[in-house]
């Protein structure tokens, strides 16, 4: 697939546009919280495929507002922010717990009962709770690039896997959101579970509470597997679409982003549970033997 080509398949969408399909799964959740629904989703919709490319633009203004913001701290002390920073994970952590249990009930259901191909293949009903947890994914995306920010104002070291995982996670789920990728909605409760155990684990150690080794190993653990996970379920996806020539409601642009993202993502979390756990526990013991 030639560049242009590709381009073109990312601006091309299936649900509401010219091409329509209705490949969502009709399911309603028994009972619904209020405001947790969409009300006019191809409004949403067609918003998200008009703008979808301006999650590019974000990621753009996000690296340069880094570059800025590091110049800017370069002969400054580190700020402490240690509430701000308690509150800003507390309030991530408390989301994705809640979005982790109210979301996972489509994706499980859809498995009970409709089989995998459907829960692969058919995305969720639009208007429903489902559908609001999707959107609510994609609109955590822009709010969690602040991560970033509490990192450069206290000088911690910022590693490459942090930024480039924020801005490649908000321009897939943004696309993917403009075409309701069905396979988001595994992508989506991945990461919902992920991340509550990740921002409870920065709240707890913002805190100030030094967490015993295994704790930190867990967390980088599930995450590695959801990447792995992710690579798996994008396999799938292709197989159904290349192999067995069944309709999927997730382009082809789409599964080849999500392809590559997943792989480099499962690369560089591989990479930093050699570094943070392998290489500097070998470390520590070479250095305890020599003093002993
Ligand atoms: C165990 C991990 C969750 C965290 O590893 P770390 O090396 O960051 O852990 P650490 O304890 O040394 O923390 C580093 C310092 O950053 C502070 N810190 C606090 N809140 C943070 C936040 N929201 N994001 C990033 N860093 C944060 C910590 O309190 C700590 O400061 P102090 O030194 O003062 O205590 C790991 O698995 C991991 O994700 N590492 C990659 C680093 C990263 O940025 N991850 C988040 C984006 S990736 C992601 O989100 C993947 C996914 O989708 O699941």
């Amino acid at each position: 697939m030639e560049l242009a080509e590709f381009w073109n398949e990312l601006n091309t969408f299936t649900i509401y546009g010219p091409n329509h399909t209705d490949m969502t799964t009709k399911y309603k959740y028994p009972y619904h919280f209020p405001g947790e629904q969409v009300e006019d989703p191809q409004y949403w919709t067609i918003l998200f495929q008009k703008y979808w490319y301006h999650s590019i633009t974000i990621s753009v203004l996000y690296f340069a507002l880094i570059k800025v913001i590091q110049k800017f701290m370069e002969n400054r002390k580190p700020f402490t922010l240690k509430y701000p920073l308690i509150l800003w994970n507390g309030a991530l952590a408390a989301f994705s717990i809640i979005a982790t249990l109210r979301f996972s009930i489509d994706p499980l259901r859809s498995l009970y009962a409709e089989g995998l191909y459907k829960t692969l293949c058919y995305s969720c009903n639009p208007t429903d709770v489902a559908a609001f947890w999707s959107f609510a994914f994609a609109l955590s995306k822009i709010v969690e690039l602040g991560d970033t920010m509490f990192i450069i104002l206290r000088k911690k070291p910022l590693i490459f896997l942090h930024y480039y995982h924020h801005a490649a996670v908000l321009i897939y789920t943004v696309h993917s959101g403009a075409e309701h990728t069905a396979a988001g909605r595994f992508y989506i409760l991945m990461n919902y579970f992920a991340h509550s155990l990740m921002y409870t684990y920065y709240t707890v150690s913002a805190m100030g509470y030094r967490m015993p080794k295994w704790v930190s190993m867990t967390v980088t653990t599930v995450q590695t597997t959801q990447m792995l996970a992710g690579v798996g379920i994008t396999w799938m996806v292709y197989k159904v679409k290349a192999d067995y020539k069944l309709p999927c409601q997730q382009s082809m642009a789409n599964l080849y982003l999500a392809f590559v993202i997943y792989v480099t993502f499962a690369i560089l979390f591989i990479q930093f549970f050699v570094k943070a756990y392998i290489v500097k526990s070998a470390k520590k013991s070479a250095k305890s033997v020599k003093k002993d």
